[in-house]
């Protein structure tokens, strides 16, 4: 008692006029309420002494009481809401609201009345009654769906047999059939993870369809059982034979992968059901629900509120369609200069065209030769956060020459030099008089620079006028070191050699817009001459805008899947305004990125 007691003067030690007011306006009244304030003159005739009556008065009328079944009832409510499993907590409240407080409050009552008449306490002793009554009825409430009545046709042969009744709303059933090509019977051939089927756990792959709704559908193609469904409203019975294979109960998978295309099931001849099927967009991030079929997985989008899960084209047969689909597409050779834009160090960039010998001016390390492992269909990714003081991801900028890249480079640089670097490329060629070693270029003789490139030590290199030229791995690492964000501009093949759980890199894909916007923005840009090596420059022409152009697309469907952002340079300082917050969200941020770089 004196734990209840404690509890009662803990509530009541809480309860002032302040948070009476409050809990009355969190918990507005309802019928308990009134009927609580109409009890004094309910038991009126049956109480025959006027203090008794005072008592009853003032009772029901305390209002530290109707706060406290105010506060009764915000917990009935949220003892319904919660799931069904949380049986300890249930009776922690029932115990605390339903048992111990009524007690305290009438042993307190009790109490201080010791004029109280016998008859007054048997009608209190009533109440406290009812009130356990009401306590035991709410505590065996029974939380599982009333079952509908069997039908009472049901052969005796037929014992194996099981009838499903779901209410179907307008929402799919989640279940797709077929017919068994040996024995011809209609059989759940998959049920959609979190669907309306998979939610009522009655429905199970294998299990065999006998009727629907009464209509016997052994003798029904499946299109056309689709379509009973599809007509049917309010409760549909199944009678299935369930299968024999009784599925293990599956958690909720948590692989997420990243799509490396777009797909719409409407265009897809292949899939077993369109209406099943799922359309994302390449980029989607998809939280993979079942593997459990070789050709169709099942998936959702991440962050989709909708439970139910779609059909996707398994990666490997993804991969199957797509090697015999695509075409094999090369870039343009392009060629490249080293130029320095007024003041500003460009990092190495195998970029240029040679119109006049249309050759390459630098041959490219890495070959554009298509292979299986870089078909685009899924990676998997994790979610991944840079933690304060980790070094920064590596910024990739890719896109056809003249885009503007150094461009947006430049701005970074000047909008921030202590947070932004760029690499420092290797040379072969003579240092002039007035660079430094270390600052425009490393000079290296040309034996270790062959030295290096056996030894995989460039990411990029070329020859140019039989001196090489190249950018490091141990360049960019030199950036990252000094805690920096590395800005590197490289050709879009090189990309899957810097995909390392080192180097993170975020890449950027700049694309030009329409050749029409083009002519208007580049009057007074400049392409830099693919003549010589001493920076000259010319503007453009109509042609420098169709080849951007045209590069564009072919970078972007050979490449696109590795891109994790596409950035129009139309405006500069837009686009630079949209890269600078790119690049502020990479560094606080989560991100998916391949769940390789989150392990190591
Ligand atoms: N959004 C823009 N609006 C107008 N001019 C631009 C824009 N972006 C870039 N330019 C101009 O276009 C020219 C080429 O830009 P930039 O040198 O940055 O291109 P790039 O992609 O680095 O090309 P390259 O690969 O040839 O070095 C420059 O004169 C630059 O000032």
């Amino acid at each position: 008692m004196h734990i209840c007691l404690y509890v009662y003067s803990y509530i009541q030690a809480f309860i002032s006029p302040r948070a009476v007011k409050t809990i009355c306006f969190f918990f507005p009244s309802s019928g308990l309420y009134e009927l609580l304030a109409a009890l004094p003159s309910q038991l009126h005739p049956h109480v025959s002494c006027p203090e008794d009556n005072t008592f009853l008065q003032d009772m029901f009328g305390e209002r530290s009481l109707h706060s406290l079944v105010k506060v009764k009832q915000k917990r009935t409510s949220f003892f319904h809401s919660t799931k069904p499993n949380s049986h300890v907590f249930k009776l922690f409240f029932l115990l605390i609201f339903q048992i111990l407080i009524p007690v305290a409050v009438l042993y307190e009552y009790l109490n201080s009345m010791s004029n109280l008449t016998n008859s007054l306490t048997n009608t209190v002793l009533l109440i406290c009654s009812s009130l356990l009554s009401v306590h035991d009825t709410v505590a065996q409430k029974s939380y599982d769906p009333e079952l509908p009545p069997l039908p009472e046709d049901i052969d005796d042969d037929e014992d194996s047999v099981k009838i499903i009744r779901l209410v179907k709303n307008k929402e799919p059933l989640g279940a797709t059939i077929m017919r068994d090509e040996h024995t011809g019977a209609i059989l759940v051939a998959r049920i959609m993870r979190g669907g309306a089927a998979d939610r009522s756990g009655l429905i199970h792959v294998g299990d065999e369809l006998k009727e629907v709704n009464g209509i016997p559908v052994d003798d029904k193609k499946p299109e056309e059982i689709i379509r009973i469904l599809a007509q049917s409203q309010g409760a549909i019975t199944f009678k299935v034979v369930p299968s024999i294979k009784e599925e293990a109960p599956t958690k909720e998978p948590k692989m997420f992968v990243k799509a490396l295309f777009d797909y719409d099931p409407k265009e897809d001849k292949a899939i077993p059901c369109k209406e099943a099927g799922l359309a994302f967009k390449k980029g989607s991030i998809l939280q993979i629900m079942s593997q459990d079929d070789a050709t169709w997985w099942q998936a959702k989008v991440e962050g989709d509120a909708n439970p139910r899960a779609g059909l996707i084209p398994s990666k490997q047969f993804q991969e199957r369609r797509f090697a015999l689909r695509q075409p094999v597409i090369s870039l343009p050779i392009q060629r490249t200069s080293s130029r320095r834009s007024s003041g500003f160090r460009r990092s190495f960039r195998l970029s240029r065209r040679d119109k006049k010998t249309n050759k390459s001016m630098y041959e490219c390390k890495k070959s554009e030769i298509y292979d299986m492992a870089d078909v685009p269909t899924y990676e998997e990714v994790a979610p991944y956060c840079r933690r304060s003081g980790a070094k920064h991801r590596l910024v990739v900028l890719v896109g056809p020459t003249g885009v503007g890249l150094n461009e947006l480079k430049k701005k970074l640089l000047i909008s921030d030099p202590q947070h932004f670097s760029v690499t420092i490329p290797h040379t072969t060629r003579a240092k002039r008089n007035q660079e430094t070693d270390g600052v425009e270029y490393h000079f290296i003789s040309k034996h270790l620079f062959e030295t290096d490139i056996h030894n995989n030590k460039f990411i990029e290199y070329g020859e140019y006028k039989g001196n090489f030229y190249g950018t490091s791995l141990d360049s960019i690492r030199s950036v990252l070191s000094k805690n920096k964000v590395c800005l590197l501009d490289v050709q879009p093949h090189t990309l899957k050699h810097l995909r390392t759980s080192e180097f993170k890199p975020y890449v950027v894909f700049v694309k030009p817009p329409s050749v029409e916007r083009l002519r208007e923005t580049r009057k007074s840009g400049k392409m830099i001459s693919a003549k010589d090596d001493k920076g000259s420059s010319k503007p453009f022409t109509e042609d420098d805008f169709q080849v951007m152009v045209s590069t564009a697309e072919t970078m972007e469907t050979q490449y696109g899947h590795l891109f994790e952002k596409i950035l129009v340079n139309d405006d500069l300082s837009e686009a630079f305004a949209e890269l600078r917050l790119a690049l502020k969200k990479v560094e606080t941020e989560t991100q998916w990125v391949p769940v390789s770089w989150t392990q190591s």
